[in-house]
């Protein structure tokens, strides 16, 4: 693969297309269209605050949550770039409390459904830490011709044919995998391409690296608080005590673990017996990267990409990174 190295995404996308399954271009092309959508808004973060895109709308989402003006623009910007592809029958996304359709032909004829989380990372838009931009890909089981259904939007994560995310970071990455090996590319600002940078990406299989929002501590389950205190004791073979290190953005947190190896704990509290995170357009995409690159991905009971989705918007814990670690948590859950 690191013969690739330096590759555009377009080029490396086209190269590689008989890694997909159904391999007829379609899904190349809604992958370079979602390409297109992450320099587009990648240009407005970039200059964030010379524009009028800090802070928030004044609306909220399904979810509750107060909308910055980022998100929807960002949402906005991928609506347009997966209609414009063409390939796309309907997308569910953070931003939309429903199911958008792009009612076209062309569209109704689309062979693929998109789960979006268009930007990721909300809290720090305003303070220029990085944010992100998570997708998963699936091809719908409705018939073609007609709009996409809900059940389009309820397969299992194990189903995606493929899942990544874009990180707007100190550089931009977009990082993707179809089921044959995780890959990273980075933007080339002065060519407007990205270009293969990170190649055949393997997380490791222990890191010394945990994320979690030690702030809800008192909400935490006896596992998770005995695990915290696991990573805190000294003993110089597991490398502990561990670093913590906690971002704020799903992506930036993921991204660094995937690449030096650590885990990211989302988990269940006492007021959120779901945890916080979205099953279909946060917990999937990333748990089907890590799984690649040779991860792992729970619930805190069972592998995120077995469950069976009930809800377009359904939140779950998310535990995730390397696999001794993730492993390890498991251990204390099941000897509590
Ligand atoms: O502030 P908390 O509760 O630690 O939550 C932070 C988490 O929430 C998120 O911001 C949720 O994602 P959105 O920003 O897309 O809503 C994650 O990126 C992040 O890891
Ligand atoms: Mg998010
Ligand atoms: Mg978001």
């Amino acid at each position: 693969m690191k013969e690739y190295l330096g590759m555009t995404l377009n080029e490396f996308i086209i190269r590689r297309q008989s890694d997909f399954k159904y391999a007829t271009g379609e899904l190349s092309r809604l992958l370079s269209h979602i390409g297109v959508a992450a320099k587009i808004v990648n240009r407005e973060v970039n200059k964030a605050g010379l524009v009028d895109i800090l802070g928030e709308v004044g609306t909220v989402n399904t979810q509750g949550e107060a909308q910055q003006k980022l998100d929807v623009y960002a949402d906005s910007q991928f609506i347009h770039a997966l209609r414009a592809s063409g390939e796309v029958c309907g997308m569910a996304s953070e931003e939309d409390d429903n199911i958008v359709t792009f009612d076209n032909v062309l569209a109704n004829d689309g062979k693929y459904i998109v789960c979006i989380d268009p930007l990721d990372g909300s809290s720090n838009i305003d303070v220029n830490v990085s944010i992100g931009t998570i997708f998963s890909i699936y091809r719908r089981i409705s018939e073609r011709g007609h709009k996409a259904e809900e059940k389009d939007f309820l397969q299992e994560g194990l189903k995606q044919v493929a899942g990544g995310y874009v990180i707007y970071g100190s550089s931009t990455m977009l990082v993707y995998t179809t089921g044959r090996g995780v890959n990273g590319f980075t933007l080339d600002p002065s060519i407007g391409e990205f270009c293969l940078s990170h190649a055949d990406i393997r997380t490791p299989e222990s890191g010394a690296i945990y994320s979690i929002n030690e702030g809800y501590y008192l909400k935490f389950e006896d596992a998770i608080k005995k695990y915290i205190k696991y990573t805190q004791e000294v003993d110089k073979q597991t490398k502990r005590p561990y670093k913590a290190r906690y971002i704020g953005s799903l992506v930036a947190d993921f991204h660094r673990n995937l690449l030096k190896g650590g885990i990211y704990i989302y988990p269940a509290t006492a007021d959120a017996p779901n945890g916080k995170l979205r099953l279909l357009y946060e917990a999937n995409p990333l748990a089907f990267v890590v799984e690649q690159a040779g991860g792992m991905a729970i619930n805190g009971k069972d592998r995120i990409l077995d469950m069976k989705p009930q809800d377009l918007h359904q939140r779950t814990p998310l535990i995730i990174g390397s696999t001794n670690m993730v492993n390890k948590v498991m251990e204390f859950i099941e000897n509590k």
